[in-house]
Formats: C-alpha cells, structure tokens, sequence
C-alpha cells in the first residue's frame, strides 16, 4: 500500500445475494492506531462489509488493499455444547496462524501468554478451563473478543463485540478498542451503541448498503 497511515483500503466495494443489492459501490479507508465505528440501522449492510474487509467474504465488485494481518472478532458464535472447547482453547485459536514474530513462528509459550493476558482482559480468566457452551450470551461474547485479542493483529475487524453486553461491559469493551488503537492497531467495529459510535475516531454510516457518512 503506497500510503503509510493507511491500514486498510478498499474501493467500489459491491455485494449481492443472489440478484438483491446489498452493498453498492462503498470506499472505505481504516488508518492505524484509531478506531471506526461502522454504524447503521438493521439490514444495512454492516455485517456483510466486515466480511468483505476481513477477506472472508469476497466482494463482488471491487478491492480491498490491507497492509497487516487481521483479527475477525464474529458475532455471536455458536458452538455445539457437545464439543468440548474450553473458554481457554476458544482463545487460543486466535493465535492459529498468527502474525509471527519477525523471527518467525509464535512459540507455544509465547501463544499461551497471550492467552492468559488476553482472558484477563476479558475478566474470564476465572472461566477459562469451563467450557465455552456453559457460558452465557455476554460471556461468550468477551470469549470471542479475547480470541481476537490473543491474535495481536494489526488490523481488528470486530462485529457488535458488546452485542449482548450490560452497560459496564460494552463501556469495558469500548475501552479495550481504544487501547488496540494506542498500541498501533487499526480497530473497525460494527456497533448500535451510540457511546460507542461517539467514542470512535471516524464513523461509517451505511444505509440501505449505500454510505452516506
Ligand atoms: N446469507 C444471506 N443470504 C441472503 N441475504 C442475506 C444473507 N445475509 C444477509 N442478508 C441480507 O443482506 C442485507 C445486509 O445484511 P447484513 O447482515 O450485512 O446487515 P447488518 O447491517 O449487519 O444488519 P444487522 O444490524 O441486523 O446485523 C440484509 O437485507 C440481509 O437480510
């Protein structure tokens, strides 16, 4: 990417399912070390560009340019509550193929610190041998939020990580975000929260899959 302040790029983003319209022609710029807010009422298109900016999803029409690796925070995960993941493998599987150290690979001890630090950040370090379907909805929530965390990326993609959340744990949320962008990182979340669209550097607000802010 040729500007250096930019993190993320994308331009003339389109996306359908099937023959219905769901993004038309969106640019989008995401600068390191600040937080954007991606705003909009239901059905506007949020999700969907989060995915395309993650690269899980692929626009129809045109590009997206990252200069980091990206950590996807998804909203609301189900898991089988007959598969037996733990709060801490739930964790962990943010740092499966992570950015690596320039040195190379992340160690194991290095993957099982930031494990520990990130479900302390969480406040689930109490919780982290219980089993991710005995958790509640908000739980798992801040389980999937250290998931990301652990990962360390440049770029963190987050879909309403404070869904479900009470007042004091989306305030927790905002701030964690903030603290992301201090360290370096560029921090995109889909939110409601109008403390938390306040509380963003720069805001996207999407309507009917058109931006219009
Ligand atoms: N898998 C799918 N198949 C068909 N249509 C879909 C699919 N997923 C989403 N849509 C439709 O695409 C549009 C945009 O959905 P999207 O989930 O991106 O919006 P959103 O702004 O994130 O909404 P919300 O705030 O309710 O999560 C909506 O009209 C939705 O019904």
């Amino acid at each position: 990417m040729n500007s250096s302040d930019h993190a993320l790029r994308g331009r003339n983003l389109s996306f359908s399912f099937g023959a219905v319209p769901v993004l038309w022609n969106l640019d989008v710029d995401l600068r390191w070390g600040t937080v954007t807010a991606i705003a909009g009422p239901n059905g506007a298109g949020k999700s969907t560009l989060i995915e395309i900016l993650a690269g899980v999803r692929r626009a129809l029409a045109g590009t997206v340019e990252r200069g980091g690796e990206v950590a996807l925070v998804v909203q609301r995960a189900t898991v089988p509550d007959a598969l037996p993941l733990t709060v801490r493998d739930v964790a962990m599987m943010g740092t499966w193929g992570s950015p690596a150290a320039p040195s190379g690979r992340v160690g194991a001890r290095e993957r099982r610190f930031r494990v520990a630090e990130a479900l302390d950040r969480v406040q689930l370090a109490d919780l982290a041998d219980a089993p991710f379907g005995s958790l509640s909805g908000g739980q798992r929530q801040r389980a999937l939020l250290a998931q990301g965390l652990a990962r360390r990326a440049g770029i963190f993609l987050l879909d309403e990580p404070a869904a479900g959340l009470d007042a004091e744990s989306r305030e927790r949320t905002s701030s964690m975000l903030a603290e992301e962008a201090r360290r370096g990182a560029a921090v995109a979340c889909v939110s409601h929260d109008e403390d938390s669209i306040a509380a963003a550097t720069s805001v996207i607000r999407l309507e009917g899959g058109r931006r219009v802010g």
